[in-house]
C-alpha cells in the first residue's frame, strides 16, 4: 500500500473523529493544547489583530472546515452580518448547532470567547449573543468534491476562513492545489481570505487516535495563492517549541494568513 492510499480522508472523519474529545484536547483554554504549547493563542491573537483593524467585513463570511469549532469567527462576527460555517462531519455540525441554540451540555466557550473579548475590549456576553445570531448556516461541506457545498450553492462571501482543514482532507499537493482554488471561488472580488494551517506535519491524535496532514511548505501555500491571483497580506509563523517530546503532532510550524483575490477576477 503506498503513503497516500492511507491518508486518512473524509470518510474516516465520517467514521471516526470524535468532536467532543477533539475540543476537550484543543480547545478547552485559550493556551490549547498543553503538547501544542500556546498555538491557539498565537491564532487567537493574529485573528484578533486582523479583525480589529475593521478593514475586513461585509455581509457574509465563509467557514470551510469548522470541525466542531467556533473560534475562529468570534473577533469576525461583529463585521459580518450572516456567518456560514461548515464541515464534512455530521457530528461537528451537530455541536455547532447545539451551542449556535445554546442546548443544554453543548461545548463551553466561554474560556476562549472571555479571553478573545478581553484582547478584543468587547463584553464577552454581548460578544457570545451577537455571535448566535450571526451564525445562519452550518453546511455539510466537502473540499474534495467540485461544488464544496452540494446540493446548496452560496453567494460568495467577503470574507472566507479556513482553519486546519485543508491539509487534513488532501493526500496530495495536486488535491491541496484544487481544494485551496475551490475554497478561492467562494470569495467575492477583492474578497479577504483567512487561512490557519500547519507546515511541515504528517499526523496529529485526537485521544489516540490518529489522522493524517499532508506536509506542506510556507512556499507552496504562497505558490498556490499567487497563481490563484491572491495577493498575500500578511504571513505569520509559529514555529514548534519543544517539537521532540509532542506526541500529539509533528507539527513545525503553524502559519496565519490573509490574502486578497484580485478584484479583476471573474
Ligand atoms: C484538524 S480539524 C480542524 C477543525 C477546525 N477548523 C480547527 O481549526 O480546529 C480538520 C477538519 O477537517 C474536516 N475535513 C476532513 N476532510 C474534509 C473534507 N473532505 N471536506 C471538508 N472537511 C473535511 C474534518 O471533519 C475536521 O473537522
Amino acid at each position: 500500500m503506498t503513503e497516500s492510499s492511507r491518508f486518512t480522508e473524509a470518510d474516516y472523519y465520517q467514521a471516526c473523529f470524535d468532536s467532543r474529545a477533539y475540543m476537550n484536547n484543543f480547545y478547552c483554554r485559550p493556551e490549547g493544547h498543553s503538547e501544542e504549547k500556546n498555538y491557539l493563542t498565537f491564532v487567537l491573537g493574529c485573528l484578533s489583530r486582523t479583525f480589529s483593524t475593521g478593514q475586513y467585513k461585509g455581509r457574509s463570511l465563509i467557514e470551510v472546515g469548522s470541525g466542531p469549532t467556533i473560534h475562529t469567527v468570534i473577533s469576525a462576527c461583529e463585521h459580518f452580518e450572516e456567518l456560514v460555517l461548515s464541515d464534512f462531519v455530521d457530528k461537528n455540525r451537530e455541536e455547532i448547532r447545539k451551542w449556535v441554540q445554546n442546548e443544554e451540555g453543548c461545548f463551553d466557550w466561554k474560556p476562549i470567547i472571555e479571553y478573545v473579548c478581553e484582547m478584543d475590549g468587547k463584553s464577552s456576553s454581548d460578544v457570545e449573543v451577537k455571535l448566535r445570531q450571526r451564525v445562519k448556516q452550518v453546511l455539510k461541506c466537502n473540499v474534495l468534491s467540485e461544488n464544496i457545498f452540494y446540493p446548496e450553492s452560496i453567494e460568495p462571501a467577503e470574507c472566507v476562513i479556513t482553519s486546519l482543514c485543508l491539509e487534513a482532507a488532501c493526500k496530495d499537493l495536486q488535491s491541496y492545489r484544487d481544494a485551496l482554488c475551490r475554497v478561492a471561488k467562494l470569495l467575492r472580488p477583492g474578497g479577504a481570505l483567512v487561512m490557519v494551517g500547519v507546515l511541515g506535519e504528517t499526523f496529529y491524535c485526537v485521544d489516540q487516535i490518529r489522522f493524517s496532514c499532508l506536509k506542506i511548505s510556507k512556499a507552496n501555500v504562497e505558490d498556490i495563492l499567487r497563481n490563484l491571483d491572491f495577493t498575500v497580506q500578511e504571513f505569520n509563523i509559529f514555529l514548534a517549541q519543544d517539537r521532540e517530546n509532542n506526541k500529539v503532532s509533528d507539527f513545525e510550524a503553524f502559519f496565519f494568513l490573509v490574502a486578497l483575490k484580485s478584484t479583476k477576477t471573474i
